[in-house]
């Protein structure tokens, strides 16, 4: 596949190299060097400053399907990582055309400047579309990116080091992502009042454990009343109980659910059985399956995007949703005790669980959006109705009003 054309008739100064050995020629941005990941592609039209820094990317590549990438820069707000200047997330972002420089109101740094200090690297001009098709019909790719301001590749090595990448399956990148201590969070969304933007009760308790987790996710549990004591991957139950939570919360992040195994998978299967409320999102979702002795499959390209259907089979309702995976629970493994809540309308597989009678549900997708749509905030109430219900309070509507004009 050659994708030089007309619209990037300037000389070749990064490469997009597959484990077939296909090669797939552009111009360089961002980071200099090269790196092997998969490759995948995400379809949202918004949202590329929160796509770039979602850690569960780690790993991956992003191919952005919309062609204009980095026309409204770069700002501190929309940083999705905790760390904010966390350079372990993605390893590439592949664009249609080359970077503008920025115009909106809300940007301090120009995305090639962004992407540098963050050693992230960017490869655009190049037939996107193309490359989209390509992992559509053979799946996502593994392969290596590599940015050379000179223009001087060893093509041969680029395409024995994609060959040799191991790929996703069995890696754990979730310990190399997570926060490497404990801290509280409280802060509240600002960006959308949709409601649940003030405070709505102080006093739950919520202890999350960060796999990979986004900001955005620790200021819907802010709005919707709970205080949040972040711990590390490697938390025990121990040490999640021992701080008297409400609530329990599995965060997304990075790799293979399965890789977890070791460490995570047990730890949250003892969480199940305290009877606390549990919340799972993603990796979360897919970790929380295993431990309830369900498996999970890696998926041919992934869902990556902001439009994707879910059907909620508890309430008839369906929202569309923002989703960022690459591996899915396979629901005909999940134990009798097990309920099914919610599948994708676009190819069936599994979007969400709940254990029956017991106050524990996670989804595979993302319902702090960032970037995407609002539908799904309402999971946020759902987990702390469960805490409500837990100590004897009467439960509040999951659909917040409409914010006062
Ligand atoms: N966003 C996530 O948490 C991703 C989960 C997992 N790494 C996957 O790709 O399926």
């Amino acid at each position: 596949m050659t994708t030089a054309d007309a619209w990037s008739a300037t000389p070749v100064t990064a490469v997009l190299v597959l484990a077939d050995g296909t090669v797939i020629e552009g111009q360089g941005f961002g980071a200099t060097g090269q790196a092997c990941a998969e490759v995948c592609f995400n379809t949202a039209i918004t949202g590329y400053e929160e796509i770039l820094t979602d850690p569960s990317y780690a790993g991956q590549i992003v191919t952005f399907t919309f062609p204009h990438i980095g026309n409204v820069g770069t700002n501190d707000e929309d940083v999705e990582t905790v760390n904010m200047a966390s350079a372990s997330g993605v390893r590439g972002a592949i664009l249609r055309a080359d970077v503008t420089d920025p115009s909106n109101y809300r940007s301090s740094r120009h995305l090639d400047a962004w992407l540098k200090a963050r050693d992230i690297i960017g490869l655009s001009g190049i037939d996107t579309r193309a490359l989209t098709a390509l992992i559509r019909e053979r799946g996502a790719q593994n392969a290596i990116i590599a940015h050379s301001p000179e223009g001087i590749f060893d093509l041969d090595a680029l395409k024995a080091a994609a060959a040799n990448w191991p790929g996703l399956v069995g890696m754990d990148l979730a310990k190399d992502v997570t926060a490497g201590q404990s801290f509280t969070w409280d802060e509240t969304s600002w960006v959308w009042n949709d409601g649940y933007g003030q405070r709505q009760d102080d006093s739950f308790h919520v202890v999350a454990i960060d796999y990979g987790i986004k900001r955005n996710i620790l200021r819907l549990l802010a709005d919707a009343g709970c205080k949040v004591t972040v711990l590390p991957a490697s938390a025990s139950a121990e040490d999640v109980l021992s701080r008297e939570p409400d609530g329990i919360f599995l965060s997304n992040g990075p790799g293979d659910p399965a890789a977890t195994g070791e460490y995570a998978v047990p730890v949250i299967r003892e969480l199940v059985a305290s009877g606390l409320p549990l919340f799972g999102i993603c990796l979360g979702h897919q970790m929380l399956a295993l431990a309830l002795g369900g498996e999970t499959v890696k998926m041919h390209q992934g869902h990556h995007g902001a439009n994707h259907p879910v059907y909620d089979r508890t309430t008839g309702k369906v929202e569309i949703t923002s989703m960022n995976h690459g591996f899915a629970v396979d629901a005909a493994s999940l134990p009798e005790t097990v309920e099914e809540t919610h599948v994708s309308l676009f190819d069936g597989s599994n979007c969400g669980l709940r254990i029956s009678g017991q106050p524990v549900f996670s989804v595979q997708y993302h319902p702090e959006a960032s970037p995407g749509p609002r539908d799904s905030h309402y999971l946020f109430r759902r987990f702390t109705n469960l805490m409500r219900a837990r100590r004897g309070d009467t439960e509040l509507p999951e659909k917040a009003a409409p914010a006062a004009a």
